[in-house]
């Protein structure tokens, strides 16, 4: 049997606050398999950025096993793409140089660099954009150019940390339906975060809800809903009752174990 593209297990966090210490996270047990989409959810504070960030190598943790196709994690790597709520580009370069800047990094020849970043530029439907700076793109266009970039070295999984936060109603939606397109087409695990539950709902495979002090898994739910995935789809009773679900969840775990 083939290795889990993500493996957690009794997985551990600590920051030291002023006072005491916070356990961040505590005792995660997590698999993701290949091609899997799973959203994170639960209130503020549940550790849900601390779980994405671990998992992109960008922080450490105290113990447990973190492994992809069965190798440690041990810091930032190409084959885990990052998406983050705030717009990360470099102002002073354009949509398809933002992409292409990521690729030589990763150390291919400018041509290659070239025709890669082009391709994905196109794929997140942004080429009449492609020589537009970032000051002059909208924030859903910027997120556009960040989706481009994250996918443009192939990564296994992709971490998206409230891609979509940032984004008006609409834009936001338009954003979802083009980040389905995207993994139904080309297929790669995504670990998700958001607040929005109905945008967890209409995204995932899996949903994870998270309870806060300490931060833990607390609930999990299989979204039924068949693929391909639709706006029309949000209205129906399957999806409304999924929702609910998850929001009661949401609020058991949003109080925390009392202070003693
Ligand atoms: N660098 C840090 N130093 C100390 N405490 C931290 C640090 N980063 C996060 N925390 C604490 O760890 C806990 C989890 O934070 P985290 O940001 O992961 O939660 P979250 O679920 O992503 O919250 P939000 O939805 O508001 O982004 C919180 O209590 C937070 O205050």
């Amino acid at each position: 049997m083939s290795e889990p593209k993500l493996k957690i297990e009794g997985l551990n966090k600590w920051y030291s606050g002023r006072k005491s210490q916070v356990h961040a996270l505590s005792d995660i047990e997590l698999e993701l398999a290949d091609n899997e989409f799973v959203s994170l959810v639960g209130a503020s504070g549940c550790g849900k950025s601390t779980l994405l960030s671990i998992v992109a190598g960008l922080q450490g943790f105290d113990n447990g096993v973190l492994l992809t196709d069965g190798a440690p994690i041990v810091g930032p790597g190409l084959d885990r793409g990052v998406v983050f709520q705030s717009y990360t580009l470099l102002p002073w370069l354009t949509a398809q140089q933002n992409v292409e800047f990521a690729l030589k990094a990763a150390g291919m020849t400018a041509a290659e660099c070239r025709d890669v970043a082009r391709h994905h530029i196109e794929l997140v439907k942004l080429d009449k954009f492609a020589d537009a700076f970032p000051s002059q793109l909208s924030g859903g266009m910027k997120q556009r150019v960040a989706i481009a970039r994250a996918l443009s070295y192939r990564p296994k999984m992709l971490l998206m940390d409230e891609p979509f936060g940032a984004l008006d109603a609409l834009t936001r939606h338009q954003m979802q339906e083009l980040l389905t397109q995207i993994w139904e087409e080309h297929r790669l695990t995504v670990l998700f975060v958001t607040h929005d539950v109905e945008e967890a709902v209409y995204l995932s495979d899996r949903i994870l809800a998270m309870s806060i002090n300490p931060g833990r898994i607390s609930a999990t739910f299989s979204v039924g809903l068949s693929r391909p995935r639709n706006q029309e789809m949000i209205s129906t009773v399957e999806f409304i009752a999924l929702q609910k679900e998850v929001l009661a969840a949401i609020r058991a775990g949003s109080q925390g174990e009392l202070e003693h």
